[in-house]
């Protein structure tokens, strides 16, 4: 239990809210290089979860700090753009040998990485460095990792914006604060999904195939719980921004097929989501629902808090399919990892010295 990707999945909100605690300090590196470079660009760089971390909070850095910021893979660096572009590595593990390559390749550039793992190979070849702050996650798919590395981008866009001084005390207080209550409605969050996932569970084990559909934050955390669901129930799961999901891959409903709709808060926004929730429950048994609205009742339907303001949902919409994730492998009694992905590492490492 103490090393399962259940213990992490749970332990998120109290690792959240020691980052938040601890932010000054822990950003006091990227603050530091943010303010002597002045970036007009930023780019981060990262592989895998890492990436969809940086995808889910591009856009919250850009408004905060008033700069483009590009997420981009480890493995397809562009050239870089702007007068004083600045790049950051993230990396959970520190040794991916793909971030370890874009590192070599865009060493004329200033730069921080951040990392996971204290002690580490990315670590080493950096000449700045700060901690995720989620310590050492020892089961193989990420769960605090990630959220972890969203929190950490979020705190790094809004101690180096207010250092900066392109947001004033009073808005870094009240970006402060929808932080702190995000964190806070994670603990309650936990519990409903936790019940949600009890009253479902007989179902949720015979799925063997998802599709994930949300809008804004919520898709970007969707996406990030496909990579999960696959990695470990090994069924295909897919992401879609919901409007997306209906020019096209909606034709892909079946009675297999099992449908997580984060309903939207947005009006009109809203009715069309609960339409297509309704729509997918009409083929398939396995139609489940997000959604702040109480008046919408039913076994199927989990009740999530929300803050109000897109960024944070995240920490609310990634829950359902990591939970997933953690537990319904153990149910169906599938072993962990893959021959092919052993086979294939083997020949062709992904860590350096084998993440060691
Ligand atoms: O964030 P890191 O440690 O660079 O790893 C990138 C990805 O590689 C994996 O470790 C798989 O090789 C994923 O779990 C992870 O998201």
């Amino acid at each position: 239990m103490g090393n399962s990707m259940y213990h992490y999945w749970k332990s998120q909100p109290e690792v959240l809210r020691q980052i938040l605690e601890q932010r000054k300090s822990q950003t006091e590196e990227f603050v530091k290089l943010f303010c002597a470079v002045n970036p007009d660009k930023l780019y981060l760089i990262g592989s895998g979860t890492s990436l969809n971390a940086e995808r889910a909070a591009a856009g919250y850095m850009e408004t905060m700090l008033d700069v483009d910021v590009c997420a981009v893979p480890s493995s397809r660096i562009p050239q870089l753009r702007g007068e004083r572009p600045m790049v950051v590595f993230i990396s959970q593990g520190g040794s991916s040998t793909n971030t370890l390559q874009a590192m070599e390749q865009l060493a004329a550039y200033p730069s921080i990485s951040i990392t996971g793992e204290a002690e580490c190979e990315i670590r080493r070849r950096s000449s700045h460095h700060m901690l995720i702050g989620c310590g050492e996650e020892l089961a193989g798919p990420k769960t605090v990792g990630y959220t972890a590395s969203v929190l950490c981008f979020y705190i790094c866009a809004l101690e180096a914006a207010l250092a900066a001084g392109t947001i004033g005390p009073d808005k870094y207080d009240a970006e402060i604060g929808v932080l702190d209550l995000a964190v806070n409605q994670m603990e309650e969050n936990i519990r409903r999904t936790e019940a949600w996932f009890r009253r479902n569970q007989d179902e949720l084990v015979q799925i063997r195939k998802y599709v994930l559909v949300g809008c804004g934050s919520a898709f970007a955390a969707a996406t990030e719980g496909c990579l999960k669901i696959l990695e470990t129930i090994k069924v295909p799961s897919m992401s879609f921004e919901f409007e997306e999901y209906l020019h096209g891959p909606i034709i892909l409903t079946d009675r297999e097929l099992g449908g997580v709709f984060y309903i939207s808060d947005a009006p009109g926004e809203r009715e069309r989501m609960m339409e297509l929730a309704r729509c997918h429950a009409h083929f398939s048994p396995y139609a489940y629902m997000v959604t702040t609205d109480e008046s919408i009742q039913g076994a199927k339907v989990l009740h999530a808090l929300r803050t109000g303001h897109d960024h944070t949902q995240i920490f609310e919409a990634v829950l359902l399919p990591q939970l997933l994730a953690a537990r319904v492998p153990e149910l169906l009694g599938l072993a962990e990892g893959s021959p092919a992905y052993d086979l294939y590492t083997k020949n062709c490492p992904t860590k350096y010295n084998n993440g060691r």
